[in-house]
């Protein structure tokens, strides 16, 4: 933790060492002082202003130490779930699709707690090491013999103390692996909560077979790891009294000691006592945060790995500026480990030009969310190529590329706020737009933020959209987007809204599974498989007001 530490700022840590050893020496020299007046050894004049002088010494250094090593740890925290989070940004979607949103969400919620308790223990731990320290030197002064025995059986307490380092280590480290578990059966219970509740077998055979086995086993793996160094503050403090008790009654009959030197040691010894515990209590604290620090800089390590440079476009305009887009022989596959083969989709040739309004139709499984993937920048292609135009869509500039769409997923998710939007000139648009989605008695937009977005289904897709239109990107994809939608909405949606933004020279790839508008497309695109069986315009211009029976039926 400390070289952790010590990598954020080097020169904070000088400063907390000097500090901190400056703590320990005035207590040290405090306690040395309280013997001295006991055993009234020095001039009882000068006694109150030293005391004085020592406690202000001893409380200003601990505070500038604590101070010091507080800010720097909540620093360095801060630090850590901002890299983390940005570098959660920038890598690959698959990647992070392979990692999981609930391993994520436990380096971020669990790890960097455990790190954050542990940076802000460390100033205590810091200041009481440096107390012990003081207190030896003071005891080494008092009879070298004695420090000498004393720093032995301290060295003897923490090398047999490391005889116990595996087990707590790999108690530590199995919670963490364990935690993993849990934190995904947490995330069923709250997103499955209404699937769970409806069932009560289902919920009872949940609770028992997922969370609570795996909160079990997270318990005994924690508490294995809080056992182990509850024995090892307990062997510390089985030695403490060893010492005490030889100081007393040992010491004395083996060798002639002075019994101011006793009486020194005795009460030394006993305000040691409270800094040893606080220092061994806190190894587990340390431990699990080791882990944690070793899990973090891991996902760190791999993100960074993961993580593409990204050249800075030259030419903004370029950016939102979609004049041809082709995919040549693109292909992507998933492994299905339930059935053990592979789902690929492709080869895929296709072309898109600006105002085409495209339906990608096909069965469940067909592949359609893959494609928009892979269209949009998400997925990259296993073999093949994305050209823009006619440049070569890769790492580099792939997510200049993704700025391109505006993309409504299926299982879309909608920010409270109107994130990178401004705000002040789209006023009067986003009241148009909220009128024409029928949302203006739901939902009003204040200093960039929604009223609420705790709507129906429907609506908060209707809000999604109105957030699309924002965007203004030339190319649009939804997702099944009217699925949720009334027929009077949906009607709305194939007729008038997706007509308009082609108006606009917007290029449109609609996934449906709505066949009585499929005579809206440009060019209706059938999957099957993963690969195309069908492309083409469904139905003559002339034919638009009534769907060609037909046609419906050859892409249904
Ligand atoms: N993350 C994933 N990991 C493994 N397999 C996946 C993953 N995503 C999709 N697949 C597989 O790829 C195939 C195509 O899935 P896709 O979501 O593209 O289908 P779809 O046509 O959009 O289906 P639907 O109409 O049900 O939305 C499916 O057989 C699915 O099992």
């Amino acid at each position: 933790m400390l070289v952790f530490l010590c990598r954020s700022s080097w020169l904070t840590i000088v400063g907390v060492l000097f500090a901190g050893i400056i703590s320990g020496l005035s207590s040290a020299a405090l306690v040395a002082l309280i013997n001295a007046t006991l055993s009234n050894t020095l001039d009882t004049r000068i006694l109150p202003w030293l005391f004085g002088g020592l406690a202000i010494a001893v409380l200003s250094s601990g505070f500038l130490s604590h101070y010091l090593l507080n800010r720097l740890s909540a620093k360095t925290v801060y630090d850590l779930r901002v890299q983390i989070s940005r570098l959660i940004l920038v890598a690959p979607y698959p990647y992070l699709q392979k990692l999981g949103k609930s391993a994520l969400l436990a380096h971020l919620t669990e790890d960097i707690t455990a790190i954050a308790n542990a940076s802000q223990l460390l100033p205590v731990v810091c200041i009481n090491f440096a107390v012990v320290a003081g207190c030896m030197v003071y005891l080494s002064w008092l009879s070298w013999h004695l420090a000498l025995v004393l720093g032995g059986v301290i060295l003897f307490g923490v090398l047999s103390s490391n005889l116990f380092r595996e087990w707590p280590k790999s108690a530590a480290l199995k919670a963490r692996e364990e935690y993993d578990v849990l934190s995904s059966g947490f995330r069923a219970l709250t997103e499955g909560i209404r699937e769970l509740k409806v069932h009560r077998q289902r919920s009872d055979a949940f609770m028992a077979q997922s969370l609570t086995a795996s909160a079990e086993a997270y318990r005994r793996y924690s508490f294995r790891n809080a056992l182990a160094f509850l024995l090892v503050n307990q062997w510390a403090q089985f030695l403490y009294y060893v010492v005490i008790g030889a100081i007393l009654y040992v010491f004395p009959v083996w060798q002639t000691i002075d019994q101011s030197v006793i009486r020194g040691y005795a009460l030394v010894f006993l305000f040691m006592m409270s800094p040893l515990t606080i220092i061994t209590n806190s190894l587990g604290v340390f431990s699990r945060a080791n882990v944690s620090l070793q899990k973090v800089r891991q996902l760190g390590d791999q993100l960074k790995r993961q993580a593409v440079e990204v050249d800075a476009p030259d030419n903004p305009e370029i950016r939102t500026t979609l004049f041809e887009l082709s995919l040549q022989g693109v292909t992507h596959s998933f492994h299905r480990e339930k059935e053990n083969r592979n789902f690929t989709l492709g080869p895929i040739d296709l072309d898109f030009k600006p105002g085409e309004l495209v339906f990608l139709v096909g069965g469940n499984g067909s592949g359609k969310t893959t494609l928009a993937m892979l269209l949009i920048g998400l997925y990259s292609p296993e073999r093949g190529g994305i050209r823009w135009n006619g440049e070569i869509v890769d790492e580099r500039n792939r997510d200049d590329y993704l700025q391109n769409f505006s993309v409504i997923f299926s299982d879309f998710y909608l920010f409270d706020e109107l994130y990178g939007c401004d705000n002040d000139s789209n006023h009067l648009i986003i009241s148009d737009y909220l009128q024409r989605l029928h949302l203006h008695h739901k939902v009003r937009v204040d200093n960039g933020r929604f009223s609420s977005v705790d709507l129906s289904q429907g609506q908060r897709k209707r809000l999604a959209l109105l957030v699309a239109y924002l965007e203004d990107r030339p190319f649009y994809v939804f997702d099944e987007w009217a699925a949720d939608q009334d027929p009077e909405f949906k009607h709305l949606f194939y007729t008038e809204l997706l007509p308009s933004l082609k108006a606009r020279g917007k290029t449109i790839l609609v996934i449906s599974h709505d066949d009585r508008y499929f005579y809206l497309a440009d060019r209706c695109i059938k999957l099957e498989e993963g690969q195309i069986v069908a492309m083409n315009k469904p139905v003559p211009a002339s034919r638009q007001t009534q769907p060609d029976e037909d046609a419906v039926q050859a892409y249904s």
